[in-house]
């Protein structure tokens, strides 16, 4: 897919990994309509993207994932200003084992209604341009995280979703492509002050730690030039792609 003249919206994009592929599809030529509650980031993040890409290639609205509403919203703001949705970045997410509710309505819910609601500008049976989603999973999407078990079952939710919706979209003839990125450990705000973050497990911070030695840590780039894969390549449909700090790899899932 060349992205000249597309037009990507990207959840929780003034920080992280977020901010990361909101530039490397910048680079590519897209426009990016960026996500975030966070808007004293976001705003900064504009002055710089404004300044070396101008101001008609980047958007900012200040938007919760857990509101149906300001998705919505968001979306519509998007359609009307540059004529429609061709990727969509479900990005944003949180960590936090205490308030382990809000980390479900972020990680999985988010995910889920930035999904449905994008698929009402993109679905071509009802007259969208089609495209692809990319949704921000994690390693602890695949296996367990001992220390973050709600977040490790939200973010084997998104796979799991993305999956599935992988195989909708093929059925139904969306024209909409699914792909699911799975991070190791990240350089950003996420890894900050884990201890607080993980409530009642906070005695198993060593296990992170131990596995940050280990298996060491990526840069949001790296992860960004993974999303950028799986949205130009159209090959990539229902893909699952793992990174980490030794490389990259595709995961194959047992046949049902
Ligand atoms: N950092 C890691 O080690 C790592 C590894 C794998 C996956 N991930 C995932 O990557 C994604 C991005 O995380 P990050 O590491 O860049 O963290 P980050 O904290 O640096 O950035 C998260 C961004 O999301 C925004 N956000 C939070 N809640 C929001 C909401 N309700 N609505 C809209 N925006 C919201 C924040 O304001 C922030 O800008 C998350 O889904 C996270 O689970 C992170
Ligand atoms: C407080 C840091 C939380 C970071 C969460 C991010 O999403 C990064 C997750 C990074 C790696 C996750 C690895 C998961 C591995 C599982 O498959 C399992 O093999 C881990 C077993 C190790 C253990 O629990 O001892």
């Amino acid at each position: 897919m060349d992205l000249s003249g597309k037009i990507a919206v990207v959840t929780g994009a003034a920080m992280g990994i977020g901010k990361a592929i909101t530039e490397k599809l910048l680079q590519n030529g897209a426009t990016v309509v960026l996500l975030d509650v966070n808007e004293t980031a976001a705003k900064t993040l504009m002055e710089d993207l404004s300044k070396q890409y101008g101001q008609d290639r980047t958007l900012f609205l200040s938007c919760n994932v857990e509101s149906e509403e300001q998705i919505k919203a968001a979306f519509q703001k998007t359609v009307e200003t540059f004529g429609g949705i061709n990727i969509l970045c479900n990005n944003a997410g949180i960590l936090n084992e205490s308030d382990w509710e809000k980390t479900v309505s972020i990680n999985l819910l988010g995910v889920i209604r930035g999904t449905y609601l994008a698929l009402k500008h993109m679905n071509k049976t009802s007259g969208g341009r089609g495209g692809v989603i990319v949704n921000t999973a994690s390693m602890a999407g695949l296996g367990p995280l001992i220390s973050c078990p709600v977040y490790t079952a939200t973010k084997h939710g998104v796979v799991g979703f993305t999956r599935a919706m992988s195989g909708a979209s093929t059925a139904l003839g969306y024209g909409v492509r699914f792909n699911v990125i799975c991070p190791g450990f990240v350089q950003t705000e996420l890894l900050s002050d884990p201890n607080s973050k993980m409530g009642q497990f906070s005695h198993l911070v060593d296990v992170i730690e131990q596995m940050m030695i280990k298996d060491g840590t990526l840069n949001a780039t790296e992860v960004a030039d993974s999303v950028l894969e799986m949205v130009t390549d159209e090959t990539k449909n229902g893909a699952a792609l793992m990174i980490f700090s030794k490389g990259k790899q595709y995961i194959t899932f047992p046949s049902m």
